[in-house]
């Protein structure tokens, strides 16, 4: 990184539609903040502000429930990951996150599984939605799909930065990529055991897409030892770049490292990530970047503790399995004894 950035630059996802009069500036200004922060504002999406408050207000509502109705829809219940979460029940890197929160995805039948499938078919199946607020169901639905075509124009925008085609990863999104949705609430720091609302982490898709209420306490590694604070921007959504884009850029795109500082006593904050992946049976390619930019390529970080995959399916399954012991526990005990005899 050449030079600490100090604030998120805001982009308008307009300008990078072909034949666009700023789109080769747009373009440039993309590969720009690729190299450094990896993280953006978006503008110019095309979601209706009506659409971002309705889904807000339905969020604020879920988390005023009674905790028995929020637990209807326990993740616990779900193989498949699906469902809510008390705060303190998910870890990142070994640590418990202080949020609670609900995660969809896209809603699909239960599979029969045999023996000889992938263990990552079992993330396909059903959500679980709440008997206590119907409305949620049809507006988290709508929301996926309209976060899913702004994701892909993203996608879109960042291939043809690297010099591709923009439909270059069609053929590993196109038979329907991995949507995952949550609609968290971090409570105030008078209601947590620390200030980790969530650690510091890289998200694992090809983009992310967050919404964020109006409480701040996002924060992006500025690579030099400090934070850059992402306060929200009305209207907005906050960008950035997962895992899969890295692999498949040889490190040219970099995922970024970012962390949710607990909001402070009395308050709390509710954000609305969405993740966009490529289809969990796919394999993820290495493009082949003009020379210009691929003399730029520094490889993969990969990191000891969490190597990533090429193969999807394994590496969404790796994850959830780690950030969900509890689940991981109660459906998938198999797996993890397969995890164990192989380090043993
Ligand atoms: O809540 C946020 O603002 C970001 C959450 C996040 O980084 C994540 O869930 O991966
Ligand atoms: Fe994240």
């Amino acid at each position: 990184m050449s030079e600490t950035a100090s604030t998120l630059p805001i982009f308008d996802l307009r300008r990078f539609t072909p034949g666009h009069p700023k789109r080769n500036e747009a373009l440039d200004a993309l590969r720009q903040v690729s190299r450094s922060t990896g993280f953006f504002y978006l503008t110019g999406h095309g979601i209706a502000q009506e659409e971002i408050d309705h889904l807000t207000r339905l969020a604020r509502r879920f988390f005023s429930l009674p905790a028995e109705e929020k637990l209807e829809i326990e993740m616990r219940k779900s193989p498949h990951f699906r469902g809510y979460n008390r705060a303190g029940f998910e870890y990142t890197r070994g640590t418990q996150d202080w949020r609670e929160q609900v995660d969809f995805g896209a809603e699909r039948e239960k599979l029969q599984l045999t023996s000889g499938d992938p263990p990552w078919k079992r993330l396909i199946g059903p959500n679980q939605f709440p008997t206590a607020l119907p409305e949620l169901r049809p507006a988290v639905l709508k929301w996926i799909d309209d976060v899913t075509a702004v994701g892909l124009k993203v996608l879109q925008a960042f291939s043809a930065a690297l010099g591709q085609k923009p439909d270059v990863f069609a053929p590993i999104y196109s038979k329907g990529p991995n949507q995952l949705l949550k609609i968290v609430r971090y409570p105030g720091r008078d209601q947590t055991e620390s200030d980790q609302g969530v650690g510091a982490h890289k998200d694992g898709g090809f983009v992310t897409i967050l919404l964020q209420d109006v409480v701040g306490g996002l924060q992006v590694d500025d690579g030099q030892g400090g934070w850059i604070d992402a306060p929200p921007l009305r209207g907005t959504f906050v960008v950035n770049i997962g895992e899969l884009l890295e692999l498949a850029s040889n490190g040219y795109l970099k995922a970024n490292i970012h962390r949710v500082v607990t909001p402070p006593a009395g308050g709390d904050r509710l954000s609305i990530p969405f993740f966009l992946g490529a289809n969990l049976s796919a394999s993820i390619p290495v493009l082949d970047l003009p020379p210009a930019l691929a003399a730029e390529v520094p490889g993969v970080t990969q990191d000891p503790l969490n190597p990533l995959f090429r193969e999807v399916g394994r590496n969404v399954l790796k994850s959830r399995l780690r950030s969900h012991p509890d689940v991981a526990k109660a459906h998938h005990a198999d797996l993890l004894e397969e995890k164990e005899k192989a380090l043993s």
